[in-house]
């Protein structure tokens, strides 16, 4: 039975810009997802959206055409905990995709081998309550202890209104956590203001990193995405051995506009003003993160253990 996608969907942009910006060497795209296609993979029961199919031929086209060495797969909540489209893009990869998986308390031990066999390095908690039938609390404390044993990250997805209360919480978790774009802040409000401060207040755990992604998702003011880039700097410039970033690609439940991939990237120089900062944003520490093997970081320094 073929998926039909929402009525207000909004395409990904099948024609983006080639950026004028050049990414440096080896550079990743941190946080990119497939959805489908439906018909091979299909879309979980509970999902709270259907999308168009973005599948891994097309996401590494757009890679080779930004610039991207390698990509790091998210997997959407539209495929719920069934992981098979995002092992799927893993496996036809060569080694240039790795992933972040979302699995259930159910999960066997063989099942995260094989998902690490695959490539995956971490697990996605979402706590944004428009996109999950229950917030994962007890999940997540269960399943990090587990996948702590593997040396995976957890990434964590939440509204900038809920940090307070879930502070703690996720500063009691016992890996690496990464942080999806930013933390969703406010970005009418001040960049250097209380809300934003708490937000900086939990990077300042050293096992804590941030994706400093997708100004057009929280941008009020639209392309060129203005409003984000106070938000966005401030976070790299903090934390420049913390951060990473990505194209968000096919950009989820987007309402207000489609972003051109391209000038996605022609973002990155404004929010990291040096090539120093873009080299760590988009190689080394995304590298450090996936691939630490490839580093000549040790493992400690994967775990945040060493000061940014
Ligand atoms: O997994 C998803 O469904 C998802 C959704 C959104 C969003 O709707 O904000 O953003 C993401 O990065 C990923």
């Amino acid at each position: 039975m073929p998926f039909t996608k929402d009525a207000d969907w909004l395409d990904w942009c099948a024609k983006p810009t080639k950026p004028k910006f050049q990414l440096p060497a080896g550079a990743v795209d941190a946080h990119c997802h497939v959805f489908g296609p439906g018909h091979l993979f299909p879309f979980a029961p509970e999902r709270k959206y259907t999308p168009c199919d973005a599948s891994w031929e097309q996401l590494f086209a757009l890679r080779d055409f930004l610039g991207f060495a390698r990509n790091v797969i998210v997997q959407a909540t539209c495929h719920g905990a069934d992981n098979r489209a995002l092992v799927d893009a893993l496996e036809r990869s060569n080694g240039r995709a790795r992933g972040v998986a979302t699995v259930k308390r159910s999960v066997t031990d063989d099942e995260l081998h094989a998902l690490h066999a695959a490539g995956v390095r971490g697990v996605r908690f979402n706590f944004v309550k428009r996109l999950v039938d229950a917030l994962p609390f007890d999940g997540l404390t269960e399943i990090a202890e587990r996948i702590a044993k593997l040396g995976w990250h957890i990434v964590i997805y939440f509204e900038a209104d809920d940090l307070k209360a879930y502070f703690k919480f996720f500063t009691d978790l016992p890996t690496p956590v990464v942080v999806d774009h930013m933390g969703r802040p406010d970005v009418s409000k001040d960049a250097f203001g209380p809300d934003f401060d708490m937000f900086v207040k939990l990077l300042e755990y050293d096992n804590f990193w941030c994706k400093t992604t997708c100004p057009e998702r929280l941008s009020q003011s639209g392309p060129p995405y203005d409003d984000v880039v106070p938000f966005a700097r401030r976070i790299v410039e903090a934390f420049p051995g913390r951060v990473i970033w990505g194209t968000d690609w096919p950009h989820p439940n987007l309402k207000s506009h489609m972003p051109d991939d391209g000038h996605l990237v022609d973002f990155i120089p404004r929010i990291a003003t040096t090539e120093s900062l873009q080299k760590k944003l988009l190689v080394t520490n995304p590298m450090r993160l996936y691939w630490p093997e490839e580093t000549m970081s040790s493992r400690s320094e994967a775990l945040g253990q060493l000061k940014s």
